[in-house]
């Protein structure tokens, strides 16, 4: 009961937190609110604070810093959703940062020494203040004993307490969005949140970190030039992470990266390769290539940081993905179309020639552009709306890999206009394609429908037994409508937590209005 209280407390915080930065039921989507709505919005306006973003999404990304990081990554999370909630939105909703003040010196090492048992002193010559600081960890530069220069990045205190509660506040709000905002279902606010609490979950453990770390760094060697820093296990555990300690500019540093005489050209391509190579050779791929995490070396080394988020893409979807690229690329819709029916991602009911037709339109458009002409993102859009239209069902790490892809564009862009991620895609799509479709492909194609067609065999018998068990079940029991079980939120309790509890929902009721 105390604990309900306490979630309806931390959902009322929320609410207005996100009426102070007009992000509950905005102005901008007042035509298309029922009449209530429009009250609360504007309810909601009077406490607004004066000096607000213009873009809606924005305004909620603002909000979402300040509720920190459960509702950060909720934010980070909604932003790939650009299908469901519109391009506009989720790219005001993209410019979400995740920056804090540093918690104290003293704590870091009391955490790093609780964590492994060891005086600092003991194994380090220098550790230095935080050089970096985020709501789920900060970053420290320090010095080994034996001379090996690391980053070491450790959890917040109190950080997995928190998200436990704000993860918990964040589901009873889905529950009530669910039962309040019939429309919002369409957002599956409960699947929403448990995805969310998910790669918080993970994150909070800082082994998982280094473990896609040192994968990634394997997958790296498929790329031209690509480069991940070595973990250091003996100081590394849940709450601790070291790795070794990239000397090298940031991207964000576009005037450093032009002192240096680097090619913006060359180094954007390599974004681009080390992206799609990894993704493609491997089935792995750095999912927030936001320049912060990127580097290079004033001999024009690409290196990457943070490894909190990673894609995994399975065989088949590497080759979905490979297929659409090179279709693209090559010109030949007939045939990137009849790979998607092949495959089953399109159903048999629909046109082949109306899918590689649809396929055409979106590119044709963008042959001999650069990206400033035709952004990647207006692509992938127009992409999402022909998987809607023949009732494809994207697989979500291809949304992630697509929301990294239009990350990694921007990076691009900002280092040149030139740069055209078509062109740039192609050396890796194409390297990828010939493995598949050379003899190599082909063999191991033939070896998966042997492999599958002998598990059919084998469990044959198993199905034939529990098909007859089913028939004899049926015969004894006819099938009747079972009686349907009322479970969840008591009426009372509804009715108590409507006034806190609104500002989440109306959220929920907005998006899925936008
Ligand atoms: N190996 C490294 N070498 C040099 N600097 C590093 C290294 N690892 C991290 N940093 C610095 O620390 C910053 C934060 O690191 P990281 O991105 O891993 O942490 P984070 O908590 O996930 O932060 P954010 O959410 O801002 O990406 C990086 O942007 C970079 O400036």
């Amino acid at each position: 009961m105390f604990r309900t209280l306490g979630h309806i407390g931390r959902l009322g915080r929320a609410a207005w937190t996100l009426a102070r930065h007009d992000a509950i039921f905005p102005r901008e989507y007042q035509e298309s609110l029922p009449a209530p709505a429009r009250v609360l919005g504007r309810v909601a306006r009077l406490v607004a604070i004066r000096d607000r973003a213009s873009n809606p999404g924005e305004r909620l990304a603002r909000a979402l810093e300040e509720l920190g990081p459960s509702y950060v990554k909720f934010g980070q999370v909604l932003a790939t959703r650009a299908d469901v909630i519109g391009a506009e939105f989720a790219r005001g909703l993209a410019r979400l940062q995740d920056k804090m003040a540093p918690f104290p010196d003293g704590e870091a090492r009391a955490i790093f020494e609780r964590e492994l048992s060891v005086p600092i002193a003991q194994e380090f010559a220098e550790f230095g203040p935080a050089v970096a600081a985020a709501s789920i960890a900060q970053v420290h530069r320090a010095v080994t004993k034996d001379g090996r220069t690391l980053a070491v990045k450790i959890l917040r205190p109190d950080v997995e307490k928190r998200i436990a509660r704000d993860i918990a506040a964040l589901r009873l709000g889905a529950r009530l969005a669910e039962g309040l905002f019939p429309k919002s279902k369409r957002l599956e606010p409960k699947a929403f949140v448990e995805t969310v609490a998910r790669s918080l979950t993970l994150e909070l453990d800082l082994r998982l970190e280094a473990a896609s770390a040192s994968e990634l760094k394997e997958a790296a060697a498929a790329a031209q030039n690509f480069f991940i820093p070595e973990v250091d296990w003996r100081y590394t555990t849940k709450r601790v992470l070291a790795t070794d300690w990239i000397e090298a500019i940031p991207l964000t540093d576009t005037a450093r990266i032009q002192a240096a005489g680097i090619d913006p050209l060359k180094l954007s391509a390599d974004i681009t390769d080390a992206f799609l190579a990894t993704a493609l050779d491997r089935g792995v791929f750095h999912a927030d290539m936001h320049a912060g995490n990127l580097f290079v070396t004033p001999e024009g080394r690409l290196w990457a940081v943070d490894f909190g988020i990673m894609g995994r893409l399975e065989a088949a979807e590497r080759r979905y993905l490979a297929l659409i690229l090179h279709g693209f690329l090559v010109k030949d819709y007939d045939a990137a179309a009849e790979a998607h029916f092949m495959a089953g991602y399109v159903p048999e009911r629909h046109s082949k020639a109306d899918f590689a037709s649809a396929l055409r339109a979106v590119a044709e458009p963008i042959f001999g552009k650069t990206a400033s002409e035709v952004p990647m993102s207006r692509v992938l859009m127009q992409l999402f709306e022909i998987t809607d239209l023949f009732d494809m069902h994207l697989q979500p790490q291809l949304v992630l890999l697509q929301k990294t892809m239009v990350q990694a564009e921007g990076v691009c862009r900002s280092l040149s206009d030139e740069h055209n991620m078509w062109k740039a895609s192609a050396p890796a799509v194409e390297r990828f394609m010939k493995r598949e479709l050379g003899p190599e492909g082909i063999a191991r194609d033939v070896i998966e429908d042997l492999r599958r067609l002998r598990e059919s065999f084998r469990k044959l018998p198993e199905t034939l037994e529990n098909l007859t068990e089913a028939a004899a079940r049926l015969k004894e029991h006819p099938l009747r409508e079972p009686a349907r079980k009322r479970r969840g939120v008591p009426g009372w309790v509804f009715g108590a937590v409507l006034g806190a509890a609104a500002g989440a929902g109306a959220l929920w009721a907005v998006l899925a209005l936008a």
